[in-house]
This record gives structure tokens, sequence and C-alpha cells, in this order.
């Protein structure tokens, strides 16, 4: 797959990097969306400042760029605390997560993005932390080892991740809260186009606002990066500002389709179609036959594509639905030959 292309696949560049910076919301005023979730993080805000305790820990999970990472800083900032930031990936010992743990102050936020990475045994140690604000560390090591409980200052654990379902049960009852975000729909995704516009200071019709919206793939990360790029074919192509024409022409040249699928999503799609008559077939198969890797399509393309339609997970595997065929103006043998 031809990764520039692809805003989810981006290597964002220092300035593209500070962009995002720039495009993120940093308070609960500016966030837009996943209103349920919205209103009770603030309850639970207010209520812990009230009594002036830690907030309880938090998990955020679903697919990328639907702003857990920006709901994390919100959330610091709400509360008018530190974070301190690491990854799954990273904390390889115990140690290394004692280190982080004990250098909270009271009240600081710890935000572990891809928790489901976490060792086992880091994870385990990280059950008392999170339990009774405990850990137990080694000192000296050989015949002199000992370990000596240290008690820790009273923080909130944040945890993001795109893959609950690898959480384990222990870890995940650790959380008092827990949300799950979903897509947004195109008006929501609209009025975050505007607003980065107006930061950019990029002129936008509303219409062409909502074109680079219904286009996104319910999400914000990628209407952001496509606004990006449409607003560079509207400087060089066109007068700087960007309406519904200017729109149409970034996105078709970007590969977004009509319905803001990607390559990558038609590429699966035609897929199984064409190679699998439409599924039912494994995931590992189809991964193997569109040359993605496994766990990205689970996490980043399959879920969008089942939630508009066009895809069913079943137990003998995935299926293309009738959406699909339609789509890609493909007949369905199993419906008649017909097109409508
Ligand atoms: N609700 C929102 N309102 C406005 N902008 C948003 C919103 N959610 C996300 N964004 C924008 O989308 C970008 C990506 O969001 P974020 O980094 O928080 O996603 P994420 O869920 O952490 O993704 P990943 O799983 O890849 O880490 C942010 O830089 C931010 O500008
Ligand atoms: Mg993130």
């Amino acid at each position: 797959m031809n990764e520039n292309l692809d805003p989810n696949a981006e290597r964002l560049s220092n300035t593209e990097r500070e962009l995002e910076k720039v495009l993120r919301p940093q308070a609960f005023e500016d966030f837009t969306g996943q209103q349920k979730i919205l209103a009770n993080l603030k309850v639970f805000v207010q209520a812990a400042k009230l009594r002036g305790e830690a907030l309880d820990h938090v998990l955020l999970h679903g697919p990328p760029g639907l702003g857990k990472t920006t709901l994390s800083h919100i959330i610091a900032n709400e509360m008018g605390s530190g974070i301190k930031i690491t990854s799954g990936p990273v904390l390889d010992k115990p140690g290394d997560l004692a280190g982080l743990l004990t250098n909270l102050e009271e009240g600081d936020i710890l935000f572990i993005d891809e928790i489901h990475r976490l060792s086992p045994l880091v994870e385990e140690y990280l059950y008392s932390a999170m339990e009774d604000f405990r850990i137990d560390i080694m000192l000296e090591t050989g015949p002199n080892a000992r370990s000596v409980q240290i008690t820790l200052n009273p923080f909130t654990l944040v945890g993001a991740t795109t893959r609950s379902g690898l959480l384990t049960a222990p870890l995940r009852a650790r959380f008092g809260i827990n949300a799950r975000l979903e897509y947004y729909d195109a008006k929501l995704l609209t009025t975050i186009v505007l607003r980065s516009a107006s930061i950019l200071r990029t002129p936008i019709t509303e219409e062409g606002a909502y074109e680079i919206a219904r286009r996104s793939r319910g999400t914000p990360r990628i209407a952001n990066a496509l606004l990006r790029r449409t607003r560079d074919f509207a400087q060089i192509k066109g007068d700087g500002k960007i309406d519904v024409p200017i729109a149409q022409y970034a996105l078709n040249a970007l590969n977004v389709d009509e319905h803001g699928l990607d390559e990558m999503d038609n590429r699966i799609l035609l897929t199984i179609i064409e190679k699998f008559k439409g599924g039912p077939v494994g995931i590992k198969t189809v991964a193997t036959a569109v040359g993605e890797d496994e766990g990205t399509i689970e996490e980043v393309y399959e879920p969008f594509l089942i939630q508009e339609g066009y895809l069913m997970r079943t137990s003998r595997g995935r299926e293309c639905t009738e959406l699909a065929y339609r789509h890609l103006g493909k007949i369905n043998p199993a419906k008649g030959n017909t097109l409508f």
C-alpha cells in the first residue's frame, strides 16, 4: 500500500507534528463529540477536585485517532495536575515502572498508551500501585537482596488502547472509569474541521468542511490530515480558499473515495469479493492477501467497515455485505445477477 497517501500511516514531519499539537483541544470545552463520555468525565473530575482526591483510574479505548491521547491531556489540564507519559512496550521491567511511580506527585496523571502491550510482569506490578498506591521495591541484589514496601502519592492512571479485547480481566477491573470512544458523525467532524481551519487561518466554506468531514472515516485525526492536504491543493491549484470543488479535487487526488473509504478499505473489500467469493474468510487469510498486518486490519480498517455496513464478522470469518458489492459495482452471485 502507498503509505504516503494513507493518513493513518502518515509519517509526520516535524512541522506536521507541530500542527497536530496546535490542533489538539486542551480543555473539555474545545473537545467536540463523545458527549456522554465527556459529560461523565466532567462530573468525575469536578467531584474529585471537590474532595481533593485523585481522580479514579481511567481506561480509554477505541480505534486510532478518535481522541484518547487528547482526552488524557485534557483530564490532566482540567484536574490541574501534572502528567507523565509512557507506553506499554516501553515499560520493559517493573523497575522502569517503579521509577515513574515513585516520581509522581499527589494527583498526577500517569498516561500509559498502548496499555494492552504491557508485559505480564509489569502489569502485575501495576496492580498494587493502582489499588493501594503501594509497590514493593527490591533493594540491593544477591544475598543482601530484600524488598521494601513504598507508599506512593495517590495518582490517576489513564490507560489508552486500541485493542481493549487484549486487556486481561484483572487489569480492566482496576479501572473505575471505562470509556469507549466512538466514531464521529459527519456533523461533528465538520465542527472539528472548521475549528482546525480557523486555527490554521485557512478560509473554508461550511460545505467544503462538510465534504472533508464526511470522507474522513469518522476520525478527527484523518479529518485534520485531509484538511491540511486540501489546504495545499487550495493554495497551489486554487485561490487558497477551500470550497467543495477544491475539496473534491484534493480527496480524489488522495484516493479517498466518495464514501470516505481509502485505498486499503477498498482493497480489503475487493479482495474478499474477488478472491474469496465474498467470504466468509479468515482475517489471517485476508491480511496475507492484501499485504497488511493482521492487527492493523483488525483495529484500524475492520471496525469502520463493519460500522458502515460493508463487512460482517461471523463465526466463520469475514463476509462482504450487499452494500460492499454495490459500492464496488460488483454483482453478488448469491443474490442473483442484477445490480439493484
Ligand atoms: N473530539 C475532538 N475534537 C477535536 N479534535 C480532536 C478530537 N479528537 C481528536 N482530535 C484531533 O485528532 C488528533 C488525534 O487524536 P488523538 O491523538 O487523541 O487520538 P488517539 O485516540 O490517541 O489515537 P491513537 O490510538 O493513534 O493514539 C488530535 O491531534 C486532535 O487534534
Ligand atoms: Mg494516542
